[in-house]
C-alpha cells in the first residue's frame, strides 16, 4: 500500500489522470485499444527532432553499464533498456506521428497581433486546442497523449521517463479533456517548488486525501498550512531526533529478533510487509507515543490503519471515484468497513490526546525550544506542552497525516535499498564491513550514526533510484512561465522525481547503484548542493520536516540489519516488479531468504619456525583467536586462546 506523501505524489497523479479521463465525458478519447501515447499539435518537424534526441538519449543510456557488481545483470535495469528499445522503435516507426493541429500554435500567433480581440480568439483557440496557457505569450508546450490503459496497466511514471526522453523537460499529457503538465527538469522544479512557491498548491492531492488527512500538513495550502507548518516543524528538533534514536534501535532489534526465527526455521521471509511493519511502530510511538507493536501481532488498531492506508491508496488510483457515488459510498461494504476503520483511528487518537492534555496539565512545564519530555517524547506532547491552539480535528489530521507519511515512505526506502543490495553484493560486502567496525553489542547512538557514513550514502543512492514518492502534485493558482513556456492558472502539474533523479544528461550511469558517486566525506546530497536534480525529501517551503528523522530511521534499520544477517533473494521469488502507490511498491513482495552472519574466523598469524628435532615446535600464541560460534545475541564471540 502506498499513501503517504504518497499522497504528496505519486498516485494521486494516477487517480486525477484516470478520473479525468473516466470522467471526461465527451469524447474523452481514451481507449483501451490505442497506443499508450501519441503526440498532438507539435508538428511533425518537432517529432523528428524528438526522436533524433531521444534515441541519443537512450544510446547514453544503455551504455551505462548497469552490472550488479557482482556480475549478474540486473533484471529491473534489463526490463527498463527493453521497454525503453521498445519505445524507441515505436516512435521511430511513426505510431507517435502527430495528428493534431499543428496550425493552432502560428493562427494562435497572428491572431495575437490584433489587439485584445485577437489575443482574446488566441487564447480561446489554445485553450481549445488542449493548450491552456495563461495571458503570457510564448511557444506552445509540446504534447503527448495518453491513454488510461498505459497508465493504468504499469508504474505510471515509468511511461512518463520515456516521454521525457522524447518530449523534453516539460510537456503537456493530454488525457480526453484534461491534460497534465509532467515537468522533468530542475531549473523548472525550482521555480515551481521554491522559487515562485506561492503560486501553486497542492491541487488534486488535497481532493484525495481529504477523508484521511483533513486539512493536515501535506494536503493543507494557504493560511491552514502555514499556521500548521510553523507549529510542527520545531517539534522534530534535533534533541528529538537524536532521542528518536534509540527507538529506531528498539524497533529494528524487534525486526532482528523475527528474522531470527525465520533464519533459524529455514524460512523465507517478505520484507515489504516487515518493514511496513517496522516504520509503523516506529512512527506510532514518535507521533503519539503509541505503541502498534506491528511486528509482533496484529490488532484492530494495526488492521484499522492498514484498511484507510489501503482506501487511500485505491482512491489515488482508480479510474471511477465510486466512493462519491451517494448510495453507493453508504451501502458499499468496502466503504463501510472504510468508515469503520477510519473511526476506530479516530477514537484512539482522540484518547490518545486526552491522554497527553492530561499528561501536560500535571507536568511541571517550562517549555523551551528544545522540550522534550524524556518519558513521552513524541510530536504530539511537544505541541500541546507549547500551547499550540488548535482544535482536537486539525490536530487528529495532522497526527494522521504524520502516521502516513513517515510511514509508507520509510518502509519503500528500506525495501528498495535491500532489494538492491541483494542485487549488488560488493555494495553489500562494504555496508557489512562497515556495520561491523562501527556497531558494538548495544543499540546504535547518535555517535555510531555519524561515523555510518558509507550506510548513509547507501541510502542517499537508493532515494535517488527509488525516490518516494517518484512524483509530486501541484496546482497553478495564477499564469506563470515554466522556463519559456507560458501556462495558465488551474493547471495540474506533477513534477517527476523519477526522471530528475535518472536524467541521463545528469547522472553518469544514471540507472547503476553506485553510492560511491557520493563522496563520504562531501556535504550529504540535497535538492540545493544539487541544483535541484535530486530531490528525495522534496524542496523550498514545502520540504519533507521529516528528512533528518527518516534518514536516521533507515540508516540505522539498514545498518543493524547487515550487522546481523546476510540477504538474498528468494530461490524461486517471482520478478521484483514496480507498482505505484504513492509511493514504489513491488507488486509481489520482496521474498528474500535471510541466514544469519557468521563472520570468518580470524586466520591465525603463525610464525611457526621448526628450530631442530629436538626443540619444541612454537608459534606466536598472542595474536591468534578463533571463532567459537555464537552467543545469545547471534553475534559471533571470540576467544582467545
Ligand atoms: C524516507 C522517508 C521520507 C521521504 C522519502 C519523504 C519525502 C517527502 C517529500 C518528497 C515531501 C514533499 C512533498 C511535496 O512537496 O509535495 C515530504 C513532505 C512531508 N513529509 Fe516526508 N518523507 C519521508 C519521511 C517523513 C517522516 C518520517 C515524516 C514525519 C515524521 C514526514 C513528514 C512529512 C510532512 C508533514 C510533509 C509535508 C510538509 C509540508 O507540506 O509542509 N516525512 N516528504
Amino acid at each position: 500500500m502506498s499513501l503517504h506523501h504518497c499522497c504528496p505524489g505519486a498516485t494521486p497523479a494516477v487517480s486525477s489522470m484516470a478520473t479525468a479521463a473516466a470522467g471526461g465525458g465527451s469524447g474523452s478519447g481514451i481507449s483501451s485499444t490505442v497506443q499508450p501515447f501519441g503526440l498532438r499539435g507539435s508538428g511533425q518537424g518537432r517529432l523528428r527532432l524528438a526522436s533524433r534526441r531521444s534515441r541519443s538519449l537512450l544510446l547514453r543510456c544503455s551504455a551505462s553499464g548497469g552490472g550488479d557488481g557482482g556480475g549478474r545483470p540486473d533484471p529491473v535495469l534489463e526490463e527498463q533498456r527493453r521497454r525503453r528499445a521498445e519505445l524507441t522503435a515505436r516512435i521511430s516507426s511513426g505510431e507517435f506521428t502527430a495528428q493534431g493541429p499543428a496550425w493552432v500554435a502560428p493562427l494562435a500567433a497572428r491572431l495575437g497581433k490584433l489587439g485584445p480581440p485577437g489575443e482574446l480568439a488566441a487564447a480561446l483557440l489554445t485553450k481549445a486546442a488542449g493548450g491552456g496557457a495563461g495571458a503570457r505569450k510564448g511557444p506552445e508546450l509540446p504534447q503527448a497523449v495518453g491513454s488510461l490503459a498505459a497508465v493504468t496497466g504499469e508504474a505510471f511514471f515509468l511511461p512518463l521517463y520515456d516521454l521525457f526522453l522524447t518530449y523534453g523537460g516539460v510537456f503537456r499529457l493530454n488525457f480526453g479533456p484534461k491534460s497534465f503538465l509532467i515537468v522533468s527538469d530542475p531549473v523548472i522544479a525550482k521555480h515551481i517548488l521554491r522559487d515562485n512557491s506561492k503560486a501553486y498548491s497542492k491541487g488534486i492531492l488535497a481532493e484525495i486525501l481529504e477523508f484521511v488527512m483533513g486539512t493536515g500538513l501535506i494536503p493543507a495550502d494557504g493560511e491552514v498550512w502555514r499556521v500548521r507548518r510553523r507549529a510542527i516543524v520545531p517539534a522534530l528538533h534535533q534533541k528529538y531526533v537524536t532521542a528518536m534514536i534509540g527507538l529506531f534501535g528498539k524497533a529494528s532489534d524487534r525486526l532482528c529478533q523475527k528474522l531470527d526465527k525465520a533464519a533459524s526455521d529455514g524460512e523465507d521471509v517478505e520484507m515489504e510487509s516487515l518493514f511496513s511493519r517496522l516504520t509503523l511502530d516506529v512512527i506510532g510511538k514518535a507521533v503519539f507515543n503509541y505503541d502498534f507493536d506491528s511486528l509482533s501481532y496484529d490488532n484492530g488498531i494495526v488492521e484499522a490503519v492498514y484498511v484507510t492506508l489501503r482506501e487511500a491508496e485505491m482512491r489515488s488510483t482508480s479510474p471511477i471515484p465510486t466512493w462519491e457515488i451517494p448510495i453507493w459510498k453508504d451501502i458499499s461494504p468496502r466503504q463501510r468497513k472504510v468508515n469503520e476503520a477510519l473511526s476506530l483511528i479516530n477514537t484512539i487518537l482522540d484518547e490518545l490526546i486526552d491522554t497527553c492534555k492530561r499528561l501536560v496539565d500535571e507536568e511541571d512545564l517550562q517549555f523551551h525550544e528544545e522540550y522534550m519530555n524524556e518519558q513521552d517524547p513524541s510530536i504530539l506532547h511537544f505541541l500541546l506542552a507549547s500551547g499550540d491552539d488548535v482544535s482536537s480535528k486539525q490536530l487528529r489530521d495532522d497526527l494522521m497525516t504524520m502516521l502516513i507519511a513517515g510511514h509508507e515512505t520509510s518502509a519503500a526506502v528500506l525495501t528498495w535499498t535491500f532489494y538492491l543490495l541483494s542485487k549488488y553484493p560488493k555494495v553489500m560486502a562494504k555496508l557489512q564491513d562497515e556495520a561491523d567496525t562501527v556497531l558494538g553489542d548495544g543499540l546504535p547512538t547518535i555517535e555510531d550514526v555519524k561515523k555510518l557514513k558509507y550506510t548513509t550514502r547507501v541510502i542517499n543512492e537508493s532515494l535517488r533510484l527509488y525516490p518516494q514518492p517518484p512524483v509530486l502534485i501541484r496546482r497553478s493558482l495564477e499564469d506563470d512561465m515554466l522556463g519559456e513556456y507560458p501556462i495558465g492558472r488551474g493547471e495540474d502539474i506533477f513534477i517527476s522525481i523519477w526522471n530528475l533523479h535518472r536524467c541521463p544528461k545528469h547522472w553518469d550511469d544514471a540507472d547503476v547503484f553506485n553510492p560511491e558517486r557520493w563522496p563520504l566525506d562531501g556535504p550529504n546530497p540535497n535538492e540545493t548542493n544539487q541544483k535541484f536534480s535530486y530531490l528525495p525529501f522534496g524542496g523550498g517551503p514545502r520540504k519533507c520536516v521529516g528528512d533528518m528523522f527518516a534518514t536516521f530511521e533507515t540508516v540505522v534499520a539498514t545498518a543493524m540489519l547487515v550487522k546481523r544477517f546476510d540477504f538474498q533473494m528468494a530461490p524461486g521469488a517471482p520478478p521484483v516488479e514496480m507498482t505505484t502507490g504513492a509511493t514504489i511498491h513491488t507488486t509481489k513482495g520482496l521474498n528474500m531468504t535471510v541466514t544469519r552472519r557468521t563472520k570468518p574466523p580470524v586466520i591465525p598469524n603463525l610464525q611457526m619456525r621448526i628450530i631442530s628435532d629436538s626443540e619444541e615446535r612454537t608459534c606466536s600464541t598472542a595474536s591468534m583467536v578463533v571463532s567459537t560460534g555464537e552467543d545469545q545475541q547471534g553475534e559471533v564471540s571470540t576467544t582467545r586462546v
